[in-house]
């Protein structure tokens, strides 16, 4: 099998709600068969639940420094990129294809991959998520744009 992903030190951290609960089974069944490292920080089933709950739950581990980079899945994206951004470590981009995905690497210095999982295909996340962990922060005059953003 050809290898998709650069083999990553720390674990790619992977959280939903119950709207991106299918398609965060289909990230990690992409992940196993890279032999990619991730901790799932649920939830674990289609049951309703609360986006926060499982939001910090990701945006903890990367403050500390278990996870650098992370995904998450909901049903617009927006509850969960709220969430994440109020985490000191992160900095979450909502992304519905991969050139938005590719900038907000490249430009943005995102480490958190937000996805709107009822209004993207199984394609086109597939198509994010190689773009978005194969290619890199290119600093430069981007490097002070992120710096000016913490307040
Ligand atoms: O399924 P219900 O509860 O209607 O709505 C949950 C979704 O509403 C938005 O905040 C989030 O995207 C979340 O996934």
């Amino acid at each position: 099998m050809t290898p998709l992903f650069t083999q990553r030190e720390k674990p790619i951290g992977l959280a939903c709600d119950h709207a991106g609960f299918e398609l965060k089974q289909y990230i990690k069944d992409m992940f196993d068969e890279q032999g990619l490292k991730y901790i799932d920080f649920g939830t674990h089933s289609g049951e309703s639940v609360d986006y926060p709950d499982f939001g910090h739950r990701l945006g903890n581990a990367i403050d500390k420094g278990i996870c650098d980079m992370g995904i998450a899945v909901c049903s617009t994206g927006n509850g969960f990129n709220m969430t994440l951004n109020r985490h000191k470590g992160v900095r979450a981009a909502l992304c519905w294809n991969s050139r938005i995905a590719y900038y907000a690497r490249t430009h943005n210095a995102a480490n958190v991959l937000t996805i709107p999982g009822s209004f993207v295909s199984e394609a086109e996340v597939c198509d994010m998520i190689l773009t978005f962990f194969n290619c890199k922060f290119e600093g430069g005059r981007h490097a002070r744009r992120v710096e000016k953003i913490v307040l």
